[in-house]
């Protein structure tokens, strides 16, 4: 069990999620007036996404964090065009957004492989600026990287996240009666019979206030934005954060929950999601459920339990709800399979989508050329 603070803070201090670099392309090459010559262009700087890759290995390597390209070589009577100079490779992990200083994001990388050009070299030498070399762009960036998985579990501390995602997945999160205990995001992956793999990420103690940036608020809330399925987890007797905070029961949790992601970005609750009713091996677990299953097919039966500003302007629908417990494994499976089902049906929509995209751009171009 963690007890202290100093603990977490620790394991904190090994995940990275943000870091701010400095880029330069490189100078361009002088030109060669006599001859009429052009210098080579400075070299570019590129973030290239890679596997396995972390911001923390990055800094570890660069501690500097300045990246910087390579200039271009002066125009000379060997080469009246001068080499251009060499480029600057990152390797940065996918899932990265690359921001400006002042946080407007100016790009994505999604997949392995994907590049962007953080900054470019300057031009060389020639005519139009007087054979002087131009120097490159330069500007501080953010890398800023919020994991992609499948399903991300969503709850309170406490709720029993780690405990599942252990069970459902090779994950080995660390699980203490303790809240906080998860102080980083944890990825697992779920195997299926026939070799397929749905990745899970455990999203560290959402609290309220989260939206408002309370306790580590955005730095984990921006995660679930990449996630393509919710999987809100609550413990069937409640929560409550430390003594000196207010009690909330199962239901009253559902509906925090859904406040603290609406108030982030709405648009996270249009996302599906599916509900885990976790620690279902508890005494009163089964009256709780059936009292909670009420107050959640008429929720507006019971807002009038909560305070006004507890209850979110939208609901969550869940394509499922599933009770169960990490303690004696009811409910796992039938859990695994609801999100495979989930996904299956996301990534049928998403196929069902796409053909229809393309039969319309064929008919439309099929319609220019007969135009035509
Ligand atoms: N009775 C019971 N206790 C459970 C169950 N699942 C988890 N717990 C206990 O609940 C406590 C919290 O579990 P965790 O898995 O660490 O919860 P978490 O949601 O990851 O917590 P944070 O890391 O704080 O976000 C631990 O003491 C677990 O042993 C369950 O099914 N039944």
């Amino acid at each position: 069990m963690v007890r202290c603070g100093a603990a977490v803070l620790r394991k904190y201090g090994n995940f990275i999620d943000n870091l701010r670099v400095y880029v330069r392309g490189g100078t361009g090459g002088m030109g060669y007036p006599r001859l009429g010559g052009e210098g080579g262009r400075g070299g570019d700087v590129w973030f290239v996404a890679q596997e396995r890759t972390t911001l923390k290995s990055i800094k570890h390597r660069y501690p500097q964090k300045r990246f910087i390209a390579g200039t271009g070589a002066n125009s000379s009577v060997k080469a009246l065009k001068g080499e251009k100079g060499k480029d600057c490779e990152v390797h940065v992990p996918v899932g990265i957004s690359v921001l400006c200083d002042d946080g407007m994001q100016i790009g994505e990388l999604n997949a392995a492989g994907e590049r962007f050009l953080a900054a470019r070299g300057g031009l060389g030498g020639s005519l139009v600026t007087n054979f002087l070399p131009c120097k490159g762009q330069r500007r501080i960036v953010h890398l800023d990287l919020k994991l992609i998985a499948d399903v991300g579990l969503v709850g309170f501390p406490n709720a029993g996240k780690s405990s599942l995602l252990s069970k459902i997945s090779h994950a080995k999160p660390e699980i203490a009666n303790y809240a906080f205990t998860t102080v980083q995001p944890e990825l697992g992956k779920i195997m299926y019979a026939d070799y397929k793999q749905i990745s899970v990420a455990d999203l560290p103690g959402l609290i309220e206030g989260a939206h408002a940036n309370k306790g580590r608020g955005h730095k984990f809330l921006k995660h679930v934005e990449r996630t393509k399925q919710l999987l809100l987890v609550v413990d069937i007797s409640g929560f409550q954060l430390s003594i000196k905070t207010q009690f909330r029961t199962a239901f009253e949790t559902i509906l925090l929950l859904t406040k603290e992601l609406e108030l982030y970005k709405e648009e996270l609750l249009t996302k599906p999601a599916l509900l885990a009713i976790n620690k279902m091996d508890l005494p009163c677990a089964k009256d709780n459920l059936n009292e909670l299953m009420k107050q959640l097919q008429n929720p507006q039966d019971f807002l009038h339990l909560l305070q006004e500003e507890m209850i979110p302007a939208n609901t969550l629908e869940f394509k499922d709800i599933i009770p169960l417990s990490t303690y004696t494994g009811e409910g796992i499976e039938e859990l695994k399979a609801r999100i495979r089902k989930c996904i299956d049906e996301e990534a049928e929509q998403e196929n069902e989508e796409y053909r229809r995209k393309k039969l319309l751009l064929l008919q439309t171009s099929e319609e220019q050329m007969n135009r035509n």
